[in-house]
């Protein structure tokens, strides 16, 4: 029977110890190494996600030179492994400096084969998870599915997608109600392209970004003399959207006398341009969105409660960014490689401190914030990997600080595995446990750990 048990590869000289780690782990299938060329080649043809890595190999048994040169040739050549350095008793900056240049995480001698079993287990994670993110958003734009342009691995926006989904084709009107920045227009554009009117225009106006003068006439039209300086006839965003979808952003922000007007089109489904005599049919699917509170906004008569129910068919309320565990890093890495296609292709990723600071940021600004903040870092990085100082985010500058915040990534990752993992089993903890790679009490720890189930 083939050995399905992840690959665990060790990187020891010291023969001791390597015997001591080879009893460790049988939950792992083991690969030991006692040099460079030894370790280089088990990565090549056994590609173990996780590496455990003593700084001082032969030929510099003593210092770390040997060590760094193999942990950057492992990331070179494989860059989503997890390495983990053995640094001596007491040698910090060695630690620090390998997490600089790329480590995953470090353990200090002499060995705990407990802890160093916890990081192990947590590396093999958090790379289970990131190989599935990177699966999804590489898979995301081949399957076709139109909502595959929305990057996104968290429950709570998968759920929102399948909803958008399943109401594209009624012929309801939706409402997005979700914070600056969430990726409304994006979905409203889903909405439109998994609908049959996806061959059909998809027109965009932003309410809240037009004077209230000029309001009524882009979105109704008028006709030519309707008023001084109409100087042609001109039609509105509703006429543009005929056949099509018509993307009314921030829509609290339309005026009271508009709100009458707009709500006699959704009723009878005609316009009337301003100037005009003539009815005119349109046939324009509305979608819209705001960030307003509008329950508010009717108790105090600023927004209409007929227009509300006419617009609000469906109502679909989209998680911040800081609520989608994982997303962040998820859509970074994302942005990361087309910004740097286009504008610096030395970038090849982001430093473990960037990531840290990306998990830890609240992103009030949401996906625009974290979209506009990689951009600029990508332009100014000069280096292959984006830090956290170029996304202007604070990294914290000891070790114990990347610690603290790398253990938060791994909870973070952790619970969204587990997550996904039972919801795919259906409930079924000994298969989830299965597809983990823990056994079933471990995974039950976990449960108990993170409150879920
Ligand atoms: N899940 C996502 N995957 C990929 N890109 C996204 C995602 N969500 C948002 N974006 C991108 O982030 C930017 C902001 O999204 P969008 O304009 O849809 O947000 P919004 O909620 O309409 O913002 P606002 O309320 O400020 O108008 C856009 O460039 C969009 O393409």
């Amino acid at each position: 029977m083939p050995d399905t048990r992840p690959k665990l590869l060790i990187v020891e000289d010291d023969i001791g110890l390597q015997r001591q780690l080879r009893w460790a782990y049988d939950g792992y299938q083991l690969f030991i190494a006692g040099d460079r060329a030894e370790a280089l080649e088990i990565l090549r043809t056994e590609e173990p996600p996780v590496v455990t890595l003593d700084l001082g190999l032969p030929p510099d048994p003593d210092g770390i030179s040997e060590g760094m040169a193999v942990l950057a040739q492992i990331l070179t050549e494989r860059p989503g492994t997890k390495v983990i350095v053995a640094s001596g008793h007491g040698d910090r900056a060695s630690a620090r400096r390998a997490i600089a240049e790329g480590a995953w995480d470090f353990y200090q001698k002499p060995i705990d084969i407990d802890s160093l079993g916890h990081i192990v287990g947590r590396a093999f994670h958090v790379h289970a998870l990131e190989e599935e993110n990177r699966r999804l958003a590489e898979a995301a734009p081949a399957d076709g599915r139109v909502l595959g342009r929305m990057i996104t691995a968290a429950p709570e926006m998968l759920k929102v997608a399948r909803m958008i989904e399943r109401v594209a084709n009624a012929n309801v009107a939706v409402m997005l109600l979700g914070a600056s920045g969430t990726g409304k227009e994006l979905l409203a554009k889903g909405v439109h392209e998994t609908s049959d009117r996806a061959s059909g225009p998809f027109v965009a106006i932003n309410c809240a970004a037009i004077p209230e003068t000029l309001l009524e006439s882009e979105l109704f039209g008028h006709e030519k003399g309707a008023f001084t300086g109409a100087v042609k006839t001109t039609i509105g965003k509703i006429e543009q959207a005929e056949g099509g979808t018509l993307f009314l952003d921030e829509v609290g922000d339309i005026p009271l006398p508009l709100q009458v007007k707009l709500l006699r089109f959704l009723q009878e489904r005609v316009i009337e341009r301003i100037g005009g005599r003539q009815p005119i049919p349109v046939d324009t699917r509305i979608v819209c969105a705001t960030h307003q509170n509008l329950d508010e906004m009717i108790a105090e008569q600023r927004f209409r409660e007929d227009l509300y129910y006419r617009l609000a068919e469906i109502v679909v309320r989209i998680p911040t960014l800081a609520e989608r565990a994982g997303d962040a890093v998820l859509l970074a890495r994302h942005f990361v490689s087309k910004f740097a296609r286009d504008l610096n292709p030395q970038v090849k990723g982001l430093a473990n401190d960037a990531i840290a600071a990306i998990d830890a940021w609240s992103w009030p600004g949401n996906v625009r914030e974290l979209e506009n903040r990689v951009k600029r870092a990508v332009i100014l990085a000069d280096a292959k990997l984006v830090s956290a100082a170029d996304l202007d985010l604070d990294a914290g500058e000891e070790v114990e600080e990347v610690v603290v915040n790398l253990r938060a990534v791994r909870e973070a990752a952790d619970q969204q595995a587990i997550r996904r993992a039972i919801a795919r089993a259906d409930g079924n903890v000994s298969s989830a446990a299965r597809m983990l790679g823990v056994s079933r009490p471990t995974l039950y720890d976990l449960m108990k750990t993170y409150n879920l189930g």
